[in-house]
C-alpha cells in the first residue's frame, strides 16, 4: 500500500484516546495515525507513543508524531508532522535521514513554499472545527485544488471533515482527509472510520485515481 493510500483516512489522537478505540479503528481500515499531545509530561508522552506505534505496525497502519522530531525519533515512529511554527522540514529530513516519512501544514501557497523536503502535506483548516481553537479562519476546498496545482506530493485535507464533507476534499485533489472530531465524537468510532474510509474510496474512484508509483518511504504491505 503506497503513502497515498494509507492517508486516506489519517486519525488525529491524544493522550487521552483510549487504546480501544485506537484498536478498533485500525481494525475498521484507518491507515494513519497522528499523535497529537500538547500537555502531559515528555516521558509520559514517549511511553503512549511507544505503544501506538506498536498498535500501528501489528495493523500495518502508519504512525506519526505532531510537531516533536525528538519525540517522534525517540518512539521509533514512521514520521513526525511539522506546523508552520515548527522545525522546518529540510531541516528535519537533515536531522533524522531519507527514511523518515515528513509530513507539514499549509493553508497557502507562501506556507506550501516553507514546506520544502516534506513528503505529504495537510491543508488546513478546510472547515469550521471546534478541535483546535487557533486554526485561523477555514480555506475551503479551493486551497487543497491550488496546493495539489503546485505540490505533487500527497496532499489531505484537515478541519471539520465529517460525513458528506470528505468528498469534496478529494474531488478538489487530495488524496485523503485528516481528522479528530468525525471519528472520536462519534458514538461508535469504528463505525464512524469504516464510513469515511467508504467516502473517500467512493469520491477517488469517481475521480479516476491518478496512478501513482509506490512512495519509496511508505514501507510494503
Ligand atoms: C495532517 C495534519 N495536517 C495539519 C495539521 C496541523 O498542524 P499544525 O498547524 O502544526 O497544528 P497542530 O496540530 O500542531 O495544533 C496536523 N496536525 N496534521
Ligand atoms: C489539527 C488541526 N489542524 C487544522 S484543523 C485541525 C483540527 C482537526 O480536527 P477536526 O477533524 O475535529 O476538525
Ligand atoms: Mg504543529
Amino acid at each position: 500500500m503506497d503513502l497515498r493510500e494509507r492517508l486516506s483516512v489519517y486519525l488525529l489522537i491524544s493522550g487521552s484516546t483510549p487504546e480501544t478505540v485506537v484498536e478498533a479503528v485500525l481494525a475498521a481500515g484507518v491507515g494513519a495515525i497522528q499523535f497529537r499531545e500538547k500537555t502531559l509530561p515528555m516521558a509520559e508522552q514517549l511511553v503512549q507513543a511507544r505503544r501506538i506505534r506498536e498498535q500501528c505496525h501489528k495493523a500495518g497502519a502508519l504512525f506519526f508524531v505532531n510537531d516533536r522530531l525528538d519525540l517522534a525519533m525517540a518512539a521509533g515512529a514512521d514520521g513526525v508532522h511539522l506546523g508552520q511554527s515548527d522545525l522546518p522540514p529540510a531541516e528535519a529530513r537533515r536531522l533524522w535521514g531519507p527514511r523518515a516519512l515528513i509530513g507539514a501544514s499549509c493553508a497557502t501557497l507562501q506556507e506550501l513554499a516553507m514546506a520544502d523536503g516534506a513528503d505529504y502535506v495537510g491543508v488546513g483548516p478546510l472547515y469550521a472545527t471546534a478541535s483546535k481553537p487557533d486554526a485561523g479562519a477555514p480555506v475551503g476546498t479551493a486551497a487543497v485544488e491550488q496546493i495539489c496545482r503546485a505540490f505533487s506530493g500527497p496532499v489531505v485535507g484537515i478541519g471539520g471533515i465529517g460525513p458528506g464533507l470528505a468528498a469534496p476534499v478529494i474531488r478538489a485533489g487530495a488524496c485523503g482527509v485528516s481528522v479528530i472530531s468525525a471519528i472520536l465524537d462519534a458514538p461508535e468510532p469504528a463505525s464512524a472510520a469504516r464510513e469515511l474510509l467508504r467516502e473517500v474510496r467512493q469520491a477517488l474512484t469517481d475521480r479516476g485515481t491518478p496512478g501513482s508509483a509506490p512512495h519509496p518511504r511508505a514501507g510494503g504491505a
